[in-house]
Parts: C-alpha cells; sequence; structure tokens
C-alpha cells in the first residue's frame, strides 16, 4: 500500500485563464496533473490546491496483515522515514499512541467511557468511534501501543474525510512552555478566532474522480471565515454552490447529537478534540442521477430556528430521505431529538439490487440522437461508470441506510472539570459550525 504525499502549491501560482472563461488552479508544474475547476465550482477564493502522489511505504515496517490508513487526513506520523500514523485492519483502524501524557489521558478517557454510568458520558460514548481496546505492535523493531478503534470508513468505497479541529483554544491547561502555547494561538488563527474551529486536513472525492484531492493543514492554516466555508463546499461536493439536502441532513443529525451532548456535559475539558465528518461520495454520485433542478424544491419562508416539520426538512423523494432523529421541532435551544422509536429489520435496510435512477438515466441516454452537442466519449465513461455501480449494488447484500456521519475523535487533551458550567470553548466551535451546515441547508430551498 503506498503512502500519499501531499504537496502544496503556493498561493502565488496564478490561476491560468482558459477560454471559458474559467480559472483551472493548477498543482506543482513537477506533479502530474491534478487540477480542479474552482470557478466551475462555484468556489472563487480557493488559493491554492494540492495533491497526493502515491508513494511506496516501506512494507518492512508494517506489521503482517496490516495495511496503512492512507485515508488518515490529519495527525502524527510514528517517525520522519517511515512516513505513516494510522494503521488498518479488518474494519478496524490503529492508532500510534506516540506520547505518553496524551496516551494516558485519550486512553483513560475511552476506558471510562466503557464504564461510566455518567448520563452525559454514556451519551458521548455514542458519539465516538467503537472502542477496541489497546495493543502493542512491533515497527522496526520497536513495541508501540496503539489505540483500536472502529474504522468510520470502513463500508465507504469513496471515502472523503475532513478533520475539524474543535475550539478556539487548542492548547490545554498543562501546556507548557510558553512557547508552546503561543505557536498554538498563532495556528488557523482566523479560523480560529472567527469560527472557534479550524481544518487541519480533509480529502475528497469529487464526483467521478478515480482519486481522492487531498489537503492538509498547510492549507487548513490558511484558511478564514470565508475561505473555510468554500473549502466545506468543496469537500461536501457542492454543485453550483449548492450542497445535497440527504448529506446535509445526516451531518446535521450527527452534528445536533454532539450539540446536545456539549451543552448538557459539565464533567469534561475538550481541548484540541476533532470532530470527523466522513461520507460516502459513491452514494453521494447515487442522489446526482436525477438533474438537481428537476427536484422538488421547498419554499421556505420562515427561519430554521422556527419550527420546521421533519416531513419539509426531508422534502424529497422517498430513496433520499433519511433517518435524523429529528423529532420535527426546532426550539430557541436547537432542534429537538427523538430516539428511534422502531426496531430496525435487516430486510428493510436491504435494498432493491439495482439502481432504478441509473437505470433511467442509462436508457434515457440511450434514446438521444447524434449531434454535435453530444460528447460520446463523456458519455460512454458516464455509463460505465453508472453500471460499475449498479454492479458494485448487485454484488452487495446490504447498504447502510446513512452514508454520512460525524464522530468526535482525539482526546488527547482532555481534562476533568469540576466546574459547573458547560466547554463553553468546545461548544462555540460546534455551535458555529453548525450554523455553517444549516446555511448550507437554507441554500438548498432558494430557487
Ligand atoms: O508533531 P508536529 O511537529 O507536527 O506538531 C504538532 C502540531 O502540528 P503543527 O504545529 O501544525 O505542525 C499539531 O498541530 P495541528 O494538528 O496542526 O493543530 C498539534 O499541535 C500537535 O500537538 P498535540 O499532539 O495535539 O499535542 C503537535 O505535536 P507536538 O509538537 O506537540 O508533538
Ligand atoms: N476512527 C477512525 N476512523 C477512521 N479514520 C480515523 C479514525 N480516527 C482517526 N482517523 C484519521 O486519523 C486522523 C488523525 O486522528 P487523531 O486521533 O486526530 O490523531 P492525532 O492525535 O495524531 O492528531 C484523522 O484526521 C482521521 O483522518
Amino acid at each position: 500500500m503506498g503512502k500519499f504525499e501531499i504537496q502544496s502549491v503556493p498561493p502565488t501560482v496564478k490561476p491560468k485563464r482558459e477560454e471559458n472563461g474559467c480559472a483551472t488552479i493548477c498543482a506543482h508544474s513537477t506533479c502530474k496533473s491534478v487540477h480542479y475547476n474552482s470557478l466551475e465550482n462555484g468556489l472563487r477564493n480557493l488559493t491554492f490546491a494540492h495533491r497526493v502522489i502515491e508513494e511506496e511505504s516501506d512494507q518492512s515496517a508494517i506489521p503482517s496483515g496490516m495495511e496503512v490508513l492512507t485515508n488518515q487526513v490529519a495527525g502524527h506520523v510514528i517517525d520522519g522515514t517511515s512516513g505513516f500514523g494510522m494503521l488498518k485492519k479488518d474494519g478496524l483502524v490503529f492508532k500510534p499512541l506516540l506520547k505518553k501524557d496524551c496516551a494516558e489521558r485519550e486512553v483513560k478517557l475511552y476506558e471510562r467511557l466503557e464504564a461510566s454510568v455518567d448520563r452525559s458520558l454514556i451519551e458521548m460514548r455514542r458519539l465516538v468511534p467503537k472502542y477496541h481496546g489497546t495493543q502493542k505492535l512491533q515497527i522496526k523493531g520497536k513495541e508501540i501501543d496503539f489505540l483500536i478503534l472502529e474504522d468510520l470508513t470502513r463500508d465507504f468505497k469513496e471515502p472523503c474525510i475532513m478533520d475539524v479541529k474543535i475550539g478556539r483554544r487548542t492548547w490545554d491547561p498543562h501546556t507548557a512552555p510558553y512557547d508552546k502555547i503561543v505557536s498554538e494561538e498563532r495556528k488557523y488563527q482566523a479560523c480560529k478566532r472567527d469560527l472557534g474551529f479550524c481544518v487541519p486536513g480533509f480529502q475528497v472525492y469529487k464526483l467521478g474522480d478515480q482519486q481522492p484531492l487531498k489537503f492538509d493543514k498547510e492549507y487548513g492554516k490558511r484558511l478564514d471565515k470565508d475561505t473555510v466555508r468554500e473549502a466545506m463546499k468543496l469537500f461536501l461536493n457542492a454543485s453550483r454552490g449548492r450542497c445535497c439536502r440527504p448529506l446535509l441532513m445526516q451531518f446535521l443529525a450527527a452534528l445536533w447529537q454532539i450539540q446536545h451532548f456539549a451543552r448538557a456535559q459539565r464533567r469534561l475539558r475538550l481541548y484540541s478534540t476533532s470532530i470527523l465528518l466522513v461520507y460516502d461520495a459513491r452514494r453521494l454520485r447515487e442522489h446526482h442521477f436525477e438533474p438537481i433542478d428537476n427536484k422538488p424544491t421547498l419554499i421556505r419562508h420562515r427561519s430554521l430556528y422556527r419550527p420546521l416539520s421533519l416531513a419539509q426538512l426531508n422534502n424529497c423523494c422517498a430513496e433520499e430521505r433519511v433517518p435524523t432523529g429529528f423529532s420535527g421541532q426546532q426550539t430557541s435551544d436547537g432542534p429537538i431529538l427523538k430516539a428511534p422509536n422502531r426496531i430496525v429489520h435487516m430486510d428493510s435496510l436491504r435494498q432493491a439490487p439495482t439502481n432504478r435512477n441509473a437505470w433511467q438515466k442509462s436508457i434515457h441516454a440511450l434514446k438521444r440522437t447524434h449531434s454535435f452537442q453530444n460528447d460520446y466519449d463523456k458519455d460512454v465513461q458516464h455509463k460505465k461508470d453508472n453500471y460499475n455501480l449498479i454492479l458494485d449494488d448487485l454484488c452487495c447484500e446490504t447498504k447502510s441506510e446513512v452514508w454520512a456521519t460525524a464522530k468526535m475523535i482525539d482526546f488527547a487533551h482532555v481534562y476533568t472539570s469540576d466546574s459547573a458550567d458547560a466547554d463553553k470553548n468546545y461548544l462555540e466551535g460546534v455551535n458555529n459550525l453548525i450554523k455553517m451546515f444549516e446555511d448550507f441547508l437554507a441554500e438548498t430551498d432558494e430557487s
């Protein structure tokens, strides 16, 4: 399995203007060309792109039966030379525990969540990846402890992943020396100051692309409150500036649960933790088979902070409806969530083996007559892609209803608190992230 190297393109690289008026931002000139068309995506202010080069990892350093988690978008690597961080095996990820204090805090928290009878900690347990203990592994003759967690991207064919670090303040009360505090304060300054969160890394499969586009922390450090919105839309595969509604609703459902927990909990101070946003671009493509313009649109006259029925929120065809846990009622404190009120049977999770939209679209395409406007190469490629999806569907017995979610991760700087107050630093970041997603949702209503 190869390792991904991420190269930055300096912001000074001028977009090349093409005849159709779209600016194409190309990656480093010595790299195989990876570019994306920023104007086409309505992403005007992204000033530099990154590309991914696959390199051979030192296979001898990787314990047998394991693979490098090439999907890792942020965080530490074991050492500068082997260059890999997390490993994966059998639907689990293995996070190297490299710093003693950080390791102790993180493992202790996961153990505590397993054992706790405290209401908010029980609630938190559902918001983090499932914990599978720890294990020692030999890496280049050195024994390293690993934390074992559920792989949140396990079933995804085209995993899109964004690491969102939460909190204006990212240093913990025991941070020393002073220089470290200063350097933390300087990083992701604009984003943290204005939004209380920042983006240390993400990857996205643009619809139809075979390779992910990766964006690292140097990219994240340059984002501000405006450009981070564009980065988020790029991550969400927005089309003409609009995001896919079922995708937003799945993220919001998960984020509202985190918000509910963060509002209620008093026990923890969550410094420098992240929310990992994950979705499968392959499943998103299924929602794009129908032209967006033909979808029924919701004319919304009221703000999201007024009562809004679930029927309105889920105003789309039956196949697109997703279980959000949203009760249909909004209060000034946010949405009221409900516990699942029915037992989901495996049969109901099983879907028809074919994707009607894909077939319909293919049949429709066959009926087209040749003209100079018709790009048959593109059509054939598109049809091939669709048939591949259908084949995948046929091979895959069950298909999860949920193909996007958000989970809390990285508890290396979590402390217990004696205060009676909420963790405002954490809550502020979560609230602003949710506000951004709610804004995107509102944009899907605009005609
Ligand atoms: O490992 P490094 O040198 O990349 O530094 C890490 C930082 O990366 P950066 O300063 O952006 O290059 C990293 O910063 P970001 O992930 O970029 O926010 C953390 O500050 C990390 O500290 P910790 O593991 O959370 O205690 C930092 O780790 P330590 O310096 O505490 O080991
Ligand atoms: N449970 C998980 N499933 C899938 N990917 C994960 C999981 N946990 C972490 N990752 C990946 O690893 C990265 C780093 O994780 P994190 O816990 O923040 O490590 P670090 O403490 O080194 O910063 C995340 O940005 C994500 O890409």
